[in-house]
């Protein structure tokens, strides 16, 4: 599908850098002193927002290669001392990435550093003091609420890099099937990343429980609870002005990330061992190239060159980490990251490393930008047309409802059939159970929701309770969720049913009798897919099977999560695909490429056949019209007007059939697009493929004829080589060759 997509320019930023000193003894409170009035903590002297080596720790003295380390003195956007809350971190340094996220920027915020220096519980928090993440999410749910001319659609994803490979922690089971590649226009793709749409705070933060069982931890002599991989969560925005909207404003997209990386650690310090050991090569290797991506960024910054402008050279394609986040170091983002370090002498040559990243990452410019989706590649546009034609199908059933009470009340009217009325009512009540389902993933201020219940454009039936609480009964900020899980057990039983985790729907804690009233509809219903209740119960969980229809919101502006989508090609990545490949796998490759053309073609037949099953009248209506030409004729000789109560009667009867099958084809021929539109997309993501192994081929083949090229030079130095020694030969023997030969 196509992505018409329109960026507004923006001021270039800089990075929002601030280092966290953890306390020195996390059993005794924290010394503290006036903001802004100097602090020494062990080997580091502290004021307002420099630290510098404390002088008087010179004795203790570092490794002697790093003399000069012992003088520098390092300066942040913001330096916070050991008795500083986690909430006044996310209000300096990190409000302002969210806030910009929400209104259409992407946004990430690290927290960087060496292990034990309290990376998880900056970002994650306890129940006491929350972390960036719960703080960050409370704040987006509460930005909703506050803002009276937008909707949103919110979706989160939550994944680890463990041992250089990515796993999705809301669904641990698509290990291996999660790949990430370039498309063109699209940016950095990830495929097979669970997505789920959120509606509440308390919801999200379920999830990211129940993905924490799923995460590494492992205990090292340093942390007994030591993050054995990066985590990323990711909060896709979708956002639309819901008043006075002119045409080509389009959807903005934008995304926030919210990484907890693994901290660095010397084996010698953190006595690993076997796995331990092979995780911490990953985890340094990993942060290496992170160190080094940010030194190029910096680098270019400083001389001035785009970041766009020499993205080919910034390797980062040598690791996961780097090729996750490229998105967002790549020039369009803002950014925070927050480095932790410990102030104890033992650890001053890794604090001073840390520092260093720290002010080279300062350096590097971004220049974010809104992005506005201008077709109906996002969700939010899906779900509103759903809801539009849904609210029409709502109108025609009062009219066709009004009509036939008006035909009862007239003095030749049919007798009243208690049956039908019966039949209608179910049906307006499902399609306003699906109205009520996709409206509630649409968030937005209590204000507006009452706004538009009181406009006349509206059905008079209520179909939203006027509660606009995402916050639940906890209250914002309170999280309690958030915090159950003890970082090495598991989940508790009340998270995994708050999360609806079990049968993949997503959860509402704002539940109303009006809601489970739309439930009950929808476990009556028979489930056909173009029921209008299922179709839109099947778009609420469309985020948590894995069979799904692509609604594209998810891929835009590069580095975004492609949602999980049963695909026939599974083996082999582009990446893969591309190093060290003989001559067999270049076979191989082919015969993929083939296969992979072949199921092109074959989705292209589907949707032609699909296309031509619209376009002919379906059974429905043709029996329809047999049916309206079979109607008995009126006793009258031809006169409109039936004369008998019976005739007026099969009349009625053969009005409403009609309308029903009328209703019917509709629904059939929308199932019809959305399998359309279905095939269209895996069509588009297996020509994606193909582009990418073709690339790899194409780039294989390039190298192989450079191979022959140089070899056939090689040969032919050798051959003059050789001549020249025969000839050589011939000479000091003192024949020439044609005597040689004789
Ligand atoms: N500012 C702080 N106040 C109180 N306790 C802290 C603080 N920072 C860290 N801690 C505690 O220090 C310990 C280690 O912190 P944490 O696990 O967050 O480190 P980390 O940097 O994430 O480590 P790793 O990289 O190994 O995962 C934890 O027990 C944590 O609660």
């Amino acid at each position: 599908m196509s992505q018409q997509q329109q960026q507004q320019a923006s001021s270039t930023t800089s990075i929002n850098v601030c280092v966290r000193v953890r306390p020195l003894h996390l059993n005794s409170p924290p010394p503290t002193a006036p903001p802004g009035s100097p602090l020494t903590v062990e080997c580091w002297n502290l004021t307002s927002n420099v630290i510098q080596p404390n002088p008087s720790f010179e004795s203790l003295s570092y490794d002697s290669t790093s003399s000069k380390n012992k003088r520098t003195a390092y300066a942040f956007d913001h330096l916070f001392y050991p008795s500083s809350q986690t909430a006044s971190i996310y209000n300096l340094a990190v409000k302002n990435v969210v806030e910009a996220s929400m209104s259409g920027y992407h946004g990430s915020v690290f927290a960087y550093g060496q292990t034990a220096t309290g990376k998880t519980y900056t970002m994650q928090g306890t129940g006491a003091s929350p972390g960036i993440v719960p703080l960050a999410v409370t704040d987006c749910f509460r930005y909703i609420s506050s803002c009276d001319d937008r909707e949103f659609l919110l979706r989160v994803s939550y994944m680890e890099i463990y041992n250089e490979q990515i796993n999705d922690l809301f669904a641990p089971s698509t290990l291996n099937s999660i790949r990430i590649y370039e498309h063109k226009g699209k940016g950095v793709v990830i495929k097979g990343m669970k997505e789920e749409v959120v509606m509440s705070p308390d919801q999200v933060f379920a999830l990211v429980a129940a993905g924490e069982a799923h995460r590494h931890i492992g205990a090292t002599e340093m942390n007994e609870n030591s993050s054995r991989s990066h985590t990323i969560f990711r909060l896709v925005i979708e956002s639309r002005a819901v008043r006075g909207t002119k045409n080509g404003s389009g959807v903005r997209v934008s995304t926030l990330s919210l990484v907890d990386l693994a901290g660095s650690e010397s084996a010698a310090q953190a006595n690993t061992k076997g796995s331990r050991r092979s995780e911490g090569h990953f985890i340094n290797k990993s942060l290496l190239t992170l160190g080094h991506v940010i030194w190029k960024l910096s680098e270019a910054s400083r001389k001035n060159i785009k970041v766009e402008d020499i993205a080919q050279h910034i390797p980062y394609r040598d690791s996961k980490l780097t090729r996750l986040l490229q998105p967002s170091l790549g020039g369009n983002a803002q950014i925070a990251i927050i480095c932790n370090v410990s102030p104890e002498a033992k650890h001053a040559e890794e604090t001073h490393n840390t520092l260093k990243f720290a002010s080279r990452a300062k350096r590097i410019k971004q220049q974010a930008r809104v992005t506005q989706v201008l077709d109906d590649a996002t969700m939010l546009q899906q779900y509103r047309e759903e809801i539009g034609i849904l609210r029409t199908q709502l109108n025609s059933l009062a009219v066709q409802n009004k009509n036939f009470q008006e035909q009862l009340m007239s003095p030749k009217g049919a007798p009243h059939n208690p049956e039908d009325e019966g039949e209608d009512e179910e049906e307006t009540q499902h399609i306003q159970a699906a109205i009520r389902n996709l409206e509630r993933l649409i968030l937005k201020s209590a204000d507006e929701r009452k706004r538009e219940m009181g406009s006349p454009r509206r059905s008079s039936q209520p179909e939203h309770s006027t509660k606009n609480s995402f916050f639940g009964d906890n209250g914002a900020g309170k999280n309690n969720l958030f915090f159950k899980r003890n970082r090495s057990s598991s989940l508790t039983v009340d998270v995994e049913r708050n999360a609806g985790l079990n049968n993949g729907s997503s959860n509402n804690n704002n539940d109303d009798d009006d809601d489970d009233t739309a439930k009950n509809v929808e476990m009556e219903t028979p489930t056909t897919s173009n029921k209008p209740s299922q179709a839109a119960d099947d778009k609420r969980r469309a985020f948590s099977i894995d069979d799904e229809m692509a609604a594209g919101g998810s891929m835009i502006a590069g580095g975004d999560v492609e949602r999980i989508r049963t695909s026939s090609i599974r083996s082999g990545t582009p990446e893969s695909s591309t190093s060290n490949m003989d001559s067999v796998s270049l076979v191989n490759e082919l015969q993929r490429v083939q296969g992979l053309l072949g199921a092109v073609l074959e989705k292209k037949n589907n949707r032609k056949t699909a296309e031509s099953k619209i376009q002919q009248p379906t059974n429905f209506t043709a029996n329809l019209n047999i049916d309206l030409s079979n109607m008995p004729p009126t006793p009258g000789g031809g006169s409109d007007i039936p004369t008998s109560f019976s005739s007026k009667d099969e009349e009625i009867t053969a009005l409403k059939q009609s309308n029903k099958k009328l209703e019917m084809e509709k629904r059939l021929r929308k199932a019809d697009a959305q399998f359309l539109e279905q095939s269209l997309n895996d069509k588009d993501q297996m020509l994606c493929e193909v582009a990418n192994v073709l690339d790899a081929v194409e780039k294989h083949q390039e190298s192989l004829e450079k191979e022959n090229t140089e070899l056939a030079e090689a040969l032919s130095r050798t051959q003059s080589i050789l001549a020249s020694r025969e000839n050589e030969l011939l000479r000091i023997k003192g024949v020439s060759a044609e005597e040689e030969v004789f």
